[in-house]
């Protein structure tokens, strides 16, 4: 396996609290990666370690080789990260159109970003909106355009922090349809998400975090059929 990110012995902790402690990540390139874990496990605090939104307070972080552990979030993107938080952060006054024009200027221009513009529209299913304000598009249209932006930096790594948060059943399956694509692609994905649907129609391996710790890591099938990772989710782990 050829891991595209990995972190070691990585640990965030907030003054007395551990939020994350001794994490050993490995992302696989070309893989869909799915961070699970109950409420409070640290998934988000991860999520921005590996980002470069927190500095850690143990351990490394190594992208593509490289250790990345003091590099800003900026510098991460320009090797190839690329961040999508759970919060839309589209500019709303801005036509959809332009939104990712804003976003593919930094990887071209003139008739390569036209062309680039319109796969994305259709892509994201957004041909009818490109000149709309992104802030009249529905709470899941915001979502995707806002991976879309996200996408046209072309990225080997995609950090995707719960895409289908406030989503309906239906968007949340076109977003995990939408993921796949670009995996197959060649775009390796790490997914922060609550949703067992959802990881059950995209992960490929995932990591289950308890308690800031790895409580568990493999593949979809085995992971869902293990007792005990039933037992944290139902509450029965805490106090142990
Ligand atoms: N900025 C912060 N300052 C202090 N404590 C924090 C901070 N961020 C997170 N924590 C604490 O760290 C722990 C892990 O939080 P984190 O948000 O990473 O978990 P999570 O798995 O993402 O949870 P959720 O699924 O509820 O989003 C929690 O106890 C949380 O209260």
């Amino acid at each position: 396996m050829t891991a595209i990110l990995q972190t070691r012995a990585l640990g965030k902790h907030f003054g007395g609290l551990s939020a994350v402690s001794d994490v050993n990540l490995e992302v696989a390139a070309g893989e869909i990666h799915c961070l699970i874990g109950p409420n409070g496990a640290g998934k988000s605090t991860l999520f921005k370690l590996v980002a470069g939104t927190y500095a850690p307070s143990d351990g490394e972080v190594l992208f593509r080789g490289e250790n990345v552990t003091r590099r800003k979030t900026y510098e991460r993107v320009e090797r190839g990260m690329s961040v999508k938080l759970q919060v839309p952060s589209v500019f709303r006054e801005l036509p959809v159109a332009q939104n990712l024009e804003v976003a593919l200027q930094r990887k071209s221009s003139g008739r390569a970003l036209e062309r680039e513009k319109q796969r994305l529209l259709e892509f994201l299913q957004l041909q009818d909106d490109a000149d709309r304000p992104a802030g009249i598009l529905s709470h899941g249209q915001q979502q995707w355009l806002e991976i879309g932006m996200a996408v046209a930096l072309e990225p080997a790594l995609l950090l995707l922090d719960e895409p289908t948060a406030g989503m309906s059943p239906f968007e949340t399956e076109r977003t995990g349809e939408m993921i796949k694509r670009l995996n197959a692609e060649g775009m390796t994905m790490l997914v922060v998400e609550h949703d067992m649907t959802f990881v059950r129609q995209i992960a490929q391996r995932i990591t289950v975090l308890h308690l800031g710790r790895v409580f568990a890591q493999g593949g979809i099938d085995a992971i869902i059929a293990d007792p005990r990772v039933e037992e944290i989710y139902l509450g029965k782990g805490h106090g142990h």
